[in-house]
């Protein structure tokens, strides 16, 4: 038998032989990779490849110049040396992209994820047979009609959020700025963290390894550094836009944590009838939010650390058995199980109930509803009857449910708020599309049954403002500028794939590689990682031409007759509008796109209509906005680093031209 003494001795030569020869077939592997012959750029450091460069390069456009030297499909340099295939070319991201279960996500991009959504079972993390069957099931919370079902609910926050915005303007004394909402715990957990790296150190500096090259996906909940109340000399400042008609000062206002937790408290609500009440917090300047919001701010400030353990486990999965939770995060994750399971627990018996009632009816009439019917329809519906559902391929567990809603909770609402925040950000520096926006907003009257306030209306069916919701969604002019704006400002700027197997993937057109050959297509090796830099694509002058990095809303309404415009575009066969923003996917072999996109585009425009309609939004022409990428696009001050992601804008309260009264909302 070994003795105590040879173990002591031979284990750490049992280590040391074990990372030796994992590091030496990588090196091998990497060797050996077809990649090698494909062209790229030099690695810029021996330990982190050219990931720094890429860090910044939604400022500096990196991956379009690289592409203008390189080709549409070339390599660069991960951790390590380890080489990467970036492709811009777009036959080739829609074979790689409409193959999700033959192009999973990389290994350390799922960790990542599961960190921060509590677990491999939820709808981002799964994979294969799983994914299949979860995506089957969640689809029916997705539909056109269910989605359409939520908007009262989208138009309640908005409400809220416009009104809060105005009694700010009306009191500028009281103008403030409230944390992020997912960022309550920070001070508490650092105190029981052993940890002695601050939690917002990576994301305040301004040359943090935040990238979304790295692997901390939605490492972007990012506290905002609450700015001081704004000196009035300051607001003097601002410029009028032309053609409008104000009343009150304006005052400057960080409207990125607001719509953050606008787009909180709508999908706590709209997913799972939980309410977050994080704009009410905020109004009344209170610290605490709700139970859950606790509860994930602790978890997103521990998914968003950097750690050089990450990098390890990417290039040794076997440490990825060592995992260590500490106390703060694993209170968070039992907290967060167990409001889920209070909140199933609460609603199974009437929501089954209802559903069997719904049937019944249904049978009755003999009348198929088909996707008409919403009832029990709902996410947190769909999971309970899934729950309980005798058929397997319809079952999902109840641990993959209570991944579900950490999933959806953290997909669901960052997302939109970056999207609603940078769409704010161009009508600034556009005031002449703000003020044609406002003027279209304005045509469309709201119904007197309908008054601006903070009363939902009925959610259902019968809803007597389907009609008016449906207009606001075809407002032609709303809707090219969100998506020129989901175009230009892609909250997920670059997403990442494996190879599953050797494999062929086709381009666009043949390419030169090192070796001066002519290459008709490019071979992966099993392992290879490939990225898809969803925003350079997103900008690509092939696709949408020299001014593809100016914000025009009009290119959606006027270029679309011409038919060599539409062909260029159809080249992309993302999900929505011919763009990757909201991904791309194929139901045979994984579908990995966006399940979210209507939710997200129903949302986006009902807060763009309360809020463009009664507001008036302008920056300080000095201030330079960056972007700050970590999987999601977040702005920051150029000047400011050490606030944090931050998005200042001038608000103000706008009156109708014909409007004599002072005090009257529109
Ligand atoms: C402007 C807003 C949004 C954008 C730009 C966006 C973008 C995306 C993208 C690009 C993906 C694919 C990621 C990848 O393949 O690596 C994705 C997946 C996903 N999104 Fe969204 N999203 C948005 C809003 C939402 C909303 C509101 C929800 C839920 C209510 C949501 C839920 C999800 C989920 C669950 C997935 C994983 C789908 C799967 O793997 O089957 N998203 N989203």
């Amino acid at each position: 038998m070994l003795s105590l003494a040879t173990a002591v001795l031979v284990l750490p030569l049992v280590l040391v032989l074990y990372f030796l020869w994992t590091f030496l077939l990588l090196l091998f592997r990497q060797a050996r990779s077809p990649l090698r012959h494909l062209p790229g750029p030099p690695s810029a450091s021996l330990f982190m490849g050219n990931l720094k460069d890429l860090h910044d390069q939604e400022n500096n456009g990196l991956v379009a110049r690289w592409s203008r030297s390189y080709g549409s499909a070339f390599v660069y340099r991960g951790f390590m040396g380890g080489r990467r295939l970036m492709l811009v070319d777009p036959v080739a991201i829609n074979y790689v992209m409409s193959r999700g279960y033959d192009y999973p996500k990389p290994d350390f991009v799922r960790d990542s994820l599961a960190s921060m959504a509590a677990g491999y079972e939820g709808l981002l993390t799964a994979d294969g047979e799983m994914h299949r069957k979860q995506r089957k099931i969640l689809n029916q919370a997705f539909s056109a009609a269910q989605v359409k079902s939520f908007t009262p609910i989208f138009w309640e926050k908005a409400i809220r959020l416009r009104d809060i915005w105005l009694d700010i303007t009306a009191s500028p004394l009281s103008f403030f700025t409230p944390a992020d909402p997912l960022t309550t715990q920070e001070s508490a957990e650092r105190s029981e963290d052993t940890d002695p790296e601050p939690a917002t150190s990576n994301a305040l500096s301004p040359t943090a390894l935040t990238t979304s090259f790295l692997p901390n996906p939605f490492s972007s909940f990012v506290p905002s550094k609450a700015s001081p109340p704004f000196p009035s000399a300051v607001r003097a400042r601002h410029t009028t836009l032309t053609g409008v008609e104000c009343t009150s000062e304006p005052c400057r206002l960080d409207v990125l944590p607001w719509l953050a937790r606008a787009t909180l408290d709508v999908i706590g609500a709209a997913g799972f009838g939980y309410a977050f009440n994080s704009l009410e917090a905020a109004a009344e300047r209170r610290e605490s939010e709700s139970e859950l919001a606790r509860a994930f701010a602790v978890i997103f400030a521990t998914a968003r650390k950097f750690r050089v353990m990450t990098i390890l486990q990417v290039w040794f999965p076997v440490l990825r058995n060592f995992r260590t939770e500490n106390t703060a995060m694993r209170q968070a994750t039992a907290a967060m199980r167990k409001i889920g399971t209070e909140l199933i627990e609460q609603r199974r018996e009437p929501i089954l109930t209802q559903t069997e009632k719904a049937v019944h009816a249904s049978e009755k009439a003999d009348v198929i509803e088909g996707d008409k019917s919403v009832l029990g329809r709902d996410l947190l519906s769909v999971l309970i009857r899934s729950n309980v559902a005798e058929v397997p391929t319809q079952r999902m567990s109840m641990n993959e449910i209570l991944c579900q809603i950490s999933t959806f909770l953290a997909a669901g609402h960052e997302t939109s708020s970056s999207s609603l925040t940078w769409t704010l950000y161009a009508l600034c520096r556009h005031p002449a599309t703000q003020v044609k926006l406002r003027a279209e907003l304005r045509s469309l009257p709201v119904p007197s049954s309908l008054a601006m306030d903070s009363a939902r209306p009925a959610i259902d069916d019968t809803d007597p403002h389907a009609g008016f919701f449906e207009q606001i969604m075809h407002l032609p002019y709303l809707d090219a500028i969100v998506r020129e704006s989901l175009r230009l400002y892609a909250p997920i700027t670059t997403t990442m794939r494996v190879a599953s197997a050797d494999d062929v993937i086709p381009v666009g057109a043949p390419f030169t590689d090192r070796r001066g050959r002519e290459c008709p297509d490019i071979r992966v090796r099993r392992g290879d990682i490939i990225s898809i830099p969803i925003q350079a694509l997103n900008k690509n002058t092939d696709v949408w031409g020299d001014d593809a990095e100016v914000f025009r809303p009009e290119r959606w309404t006027r270029d679309e007759s011409d038919e060599g415009v539409r062909r260029r575009r159809a080249a992309v066969q993302g999900l929505w509008g011919n763009m990757m923003t909201f991904g791309g996917g194929n139901p045979v072999n994984g579908n990995r796109s966006c399940i979210g996109y209507r939710f997200a585009l129903h949302e986006i425009k009902i807060f763009l209509y309360v809020l463009v309609r009664d507001l008036e939004f302008s920056i300080d022409p000095a201030i330079e906005i960056e972007k700050k990428v970590n999987v999601l696009t977040r702005p920051s001050v150029k000047s400011e680093p050490h606030r944090g992601n931050q998005m200042p804008l001038y608000i103000r309260r706008v009156l109708p031209l014909d409007c004599g009264c002072e005090d009257v909302h529109v």
